[in-house]
């Protein structure tokens, strides 16, 4: 996944809201797009599996899986192979989401199928706890997200600020190579601020753009303080 180096890193997961499903995901990811050219702030996008390849196909900007299984190619019915999201043009995908919670064993070996392929693993968690302990699992990536405060609207860099400095103190003593990143209630640019402020390289957000009148004008304030 071609990110530009030292540069702020937004993720975008369109989870399972109507507003990033189908055509209207295609029209996120080209308002991505456009900040991401207009600003030069590395934006990814993870769209649901059924859209993933319209969506790579419409854009530059990486596009990521929300989730893919720990299996090799076989008799798998309705897992995700990581091959599939790779030829559909996913770049990396998230792993254990909060959303989507997986054993410590299938996050190590979910992390090992998408490294043999090249593509960028970001591995979910939820507290300072179980973010040392995905950074011992060497992913690309760990993105903090108290779930408590996932789609609240109230910014984990503002109210748990310890969490993040806690994961990025954590992570530099575990395995500098790590990137940090932080999420769950994020949506404004001063929330973005913050976050960095704090020692994350990035956010991974969801519901402050989808859900905005203008998801457009909502991510350019997000990147508007960086
Ligand atoms: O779960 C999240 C991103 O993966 C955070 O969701 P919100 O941005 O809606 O709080």
């Amino acid at each position: 996944m071609e990110l530009k180096e030292d540069t702020p890193i937004v993720i975008l997961n369109f989870k399972t809201y109507l507003e990033s499903t189908g055509e209207r995901a295609v029209e996120l990811a080209s308002a991505c797009q456009k900040v991401a050219d207009e600003t030069g702030v590395n934006i990814a996008v993870a769209p649901q599996h059924m859209d993933l390849s319209r969506v790579a196909g419409a854009v530059e900007i990486p596009v990521m899986a929300q989730h893919i299984d720990p299996i090799r190619a076989g008799g798998h019915t309705g897992s995700v192979l990581a091959e599939c999201a790779l030829e559909a043009g996913a770049r990396g995908t998230l792993i254990n989401h909060s959303e989507r919670r997986m054993l410590l064993a299938d996050v190590e070996a979910v992390i090992s199928r998408v490294r043999e392929l090249d593509m960028v693993s970001v591995v979910c968690t939820n507290n300072v706890q179980t973010t040392a302990a995905a950074a011992a699992l060497e992913p690309d990536f760990v993105a903090v997200e108290p779930p408590e405060l996932i789609g609240s609207g109230i910014p984990v860099s503002k109210a748990e600020p310890e969490v993040v400095t806690g994961s990025v103190d954590a992570v530099k003593k575990i395995n500098p190579d790590v990137k940090v990143l932080c999420g769950a209630g994020i949506s404004t640019g001063d929330d973005m601020k913050a976050a960095r402020d704090l020692g994350a390289e990035g956010v991974l957000l969801a519901s402050g753009i989808i859900l905005a009148d203008d998801p457009e004008r909502a991510l350019l304030d997000l990147v508007s303080k960086i």
